[in-house]
C-alpha cells in the first residue's frame, strides 16, 4: 500500500520584489493519504492544484514536509517522480513530442526496452484508450479531450504506483468521461485527483474539500460531495 504523508506542509509565494508580505496559497496541512481513490474538490482558486503538485515535488512546501512512501519530496524529488505520475489539466503542458505514439514512446524511454518492445507497448496503451487511429497524428490536430487521454496514456505507460490527476475530465465529452470513469475504476494505482466532476469524486473512497487554502472537510467521498454542495448553498 502506498502512503503519502503531509506534515504541516504549507506553501507561500514570496513577494516578487522581496518586499511586502508573502502570499499563502496553501496553509499548513497534516494529512496521510493511503486510500486507493481520493478526490480533492472545492472552489476555483482554493488550492487544489497546489496541494496535488506537492505530492510529486512539482511544488515544494515552504514549511513542513511531504513524504511519499517514506521519500521526502525535497531531497528525493527524482525518485518520487518515478513513482508518482502526474497528469496536468492542460495536456499541452506535458505532451512534448509531435505525435501521441512518439510521446508515449518517450515516456517509455526510462524502461530498458528494445525499440520494438517500446513501439508495441506504446501501441497497445494507445489502443486501450481508443487512440490507435490518432497514434501518428500531430498532437496539435487532436481535440482537447483526445490530448487529455493521450497525456493520461503516456503517464500510465510507465506504470507509476501513484497517479495524480489534476482535473482529468475537464475537456472530455460524455463518451470519453464514461471511458475515463471505467479506466480509472480498473487501475491498480493509487489515484489522487482534483475534479469539478462531482460524480467522479463521489465514486472515490475518500474526499477532501479544499476551501480558502485549507482542508475544510475530510471524510468519505460521498459525504465530502454533500458537504461541498451544501457549503455552496
Ligand atoms: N506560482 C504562483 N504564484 C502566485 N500565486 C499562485 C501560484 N500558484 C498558485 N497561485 C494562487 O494560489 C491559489 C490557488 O491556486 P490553485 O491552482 O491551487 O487553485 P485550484 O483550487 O486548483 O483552482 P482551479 O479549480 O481554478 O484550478 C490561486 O489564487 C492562485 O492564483
Amino acid at each position: 500500500m502506498n502512503s503519502i504523508v503531509l506534515e504541516s506542509a504549507g506553501v507561500e509565494i514570496p513577494p516578487v520584489d522581496g518586499t511586502g508580505t508573502a502570499k499563502t496559497i496553501l496553509r499548513p496541512l497534516s494529512v496521510t493519504l493511503n486510500e486507493q481513490r481520493i478526490a480533492v474538490i472545492g472552489a476555483n482558486g482554493s488550492g487544489k492544484s497546489t496541494m496535488l503538485r506537492l505530492l510529486n515535488g512539482l511544488v515544494l512546501p515552504s514549511a513542513g514536509t511531504v513524504r511519499v512512501n517514506g521519500l521526502d519530496t525535497r531531497t528525493h524529488g527524482a525518485a518520487v517522480r518515478r513513482s508518482v505520475g502526474f497528469v496536468f489539466t492542460d495536456p499541452l503542458s506535458q505532451l512534448v513530442m509531435p505525435t501521441p505514439l512518439e510521446d508515449v514512446e518517450l515516456s517509455l524511454r526510462r524502461l530498458k526496452l528494445s525499440k520494438r518492445e517500446r513501439r508495441d507497448r506504446a501501441e497497445s496503451i494507445l489502443a486501450a484508450y481508443g487512440l490507435s487511429h490518432l497514434a501518428e497524428s500531430s498532437v496539435y490536430e487532436l481535440s482537447g479531450g483526445e490530448r487529455q487521454l493521450t497525456a493520461l496514456a503516456a503517464v500510465l505507460a510507465v506504470d507509476p504506483s501513484i497517479l495524480v490527476l489534476d482535473e482529468p475530465s475537464t475537456l472530455l465529452d460524455l463518451r470519453n468521461t464514461k471511458l475515463l470513469h471505467e479506466r480509472l475504476a480498473g487501475l491498480p494505482q493509487q489515484v489522487v485527483m482534483s475534479t469539478h466532476d462531482l460524480d467522479l469524486a463521489a465514486a472515490c473512497e475518500r474526499g477532501l474539500v479544499i476551501d480558502d487554502a485549507r482542508i475544510a472537510f475530510d471524510g468519505p467521498a460521498s459525504a465530502a460531495v454533500d458537504w461541498y454542495r451544501e457549503s455552496v448553498g
